[in-house]
């Protein structure tokens, strides 16, 4: 039987008194498509970055591909990971961001190529070889030699799109990545998603308020509450069934709004 590649166990995170993950529990399977959606607040831009390792835990456990994330096994006991683990953790996963975070005094190219030559060694000539691969996939290979700066807020988020994928993750999270967007530049940065979606078989995992994306993209929903998942199940059901009082009242309000769904 196949086994998740991401299980999340019992986890719970407090910043000060404010509690924003509560004993949260669920799993991802590989090449699953998943969207986190929910009320502003409830914990799903932290999920990713604790994913991320950019995040640590009080309590619970994380496993990724196989392995602990912020714990290591030693002489059959659970000890904290150190630097050189979550290192090697954090390389199975790449994130997007929602304002692009690109390094401006870098060119198009320099922003892919370097995380491959710093982190894993990669030598020059094939780091940007690759680059320019992942660069014509998202459409940016005519701006290679262009500074952030020269750049749409679109083009730009498909750039961090290509650098995120230089480091080859087997899980990619995307963190509201249009939601900085004018809106005649969503779609191509969503058309680049659909097209990992459909031509890879990386598992996604994405904090979206485009709930139409959600609905179209999405293997299964998970709708957060105040730091807790209240219903989850494939979009078909939570967009056009919802059992929760909370994710109908939420989903009333995107209606409202003049979202489509
Ligand atoms: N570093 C931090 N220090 C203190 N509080 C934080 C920190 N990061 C996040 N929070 C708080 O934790 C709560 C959950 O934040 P999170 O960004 O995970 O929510 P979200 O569901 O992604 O919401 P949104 O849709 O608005 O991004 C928020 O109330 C936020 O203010």
């Amino acid at each position: 039987m196949t086994e998740p590649i991401i299980h999340i166990d019992h986890v719970t995170k407090s910043y000060g008194s404010f509690t924003v993950l509560k004993d949260l529990c669920f799993s991802v399977m590989p090449g699953e498509k998943l969207a986190l959606i929910g009320p502003s607040g409830s914990g799903k831009t932290t999920i990713l970055r604790t994913l991320m390792t950019l995040e640590r835990i009080d309590s619970g456990v994380i496993r990724v591909d196989g392995d602990y994330l912020f714990h290591m096994e030693r002489n059959g006991r659970l000890v904290p990971a150190d630097e050189a683990h979550l290192h090697r953790m954090r390389a199975k996963i790449g994130m997007v961001f929602q304002l692009f975070n690109l390094f401006p005094h870098k060119t198009v190219l320099e922003n892919v190529t370097l995380a491959p030559m710093l982190t894993k060694g990669v030598r020059k000539a094939d780091a940007q070889r690759r680059a320019m691969e992942l660069l014509e996939m998202v459409g940016m290979a005519g701006k290679a030699n262009s500074m952030p700066a020269a750049l749409s807020g679109g083009q730009k988020q498909r750039v961090a799109i290509a650098r995120a994928l230089a480091l080859q993750p087997r899980i990619m999270l995307f963190d509201e990545v249009t939601s900085a967007l004018d809106p005649e530049l969503v779609e191509e940065v969503l058309n680049v998603m659909r097209m990992l979606g459909t031509q890879t078989d990386m598992t996604m995992l994405l904090v979206t308020h485009e709930m139409s994306f959600a609905h179209d993209f999405a293997d299964r929903v998970l709708f957060f509450d105040r730091g807790r998942i209240v219903e989850e199940g494939p979009p078909g059901d939570i967009f056009t069934n919802p059992r929760n009082e909370r994710t109908q009242t939420f989903l009333k309000k995107i209606i409202a709004a003049g979202q489509r769904i």
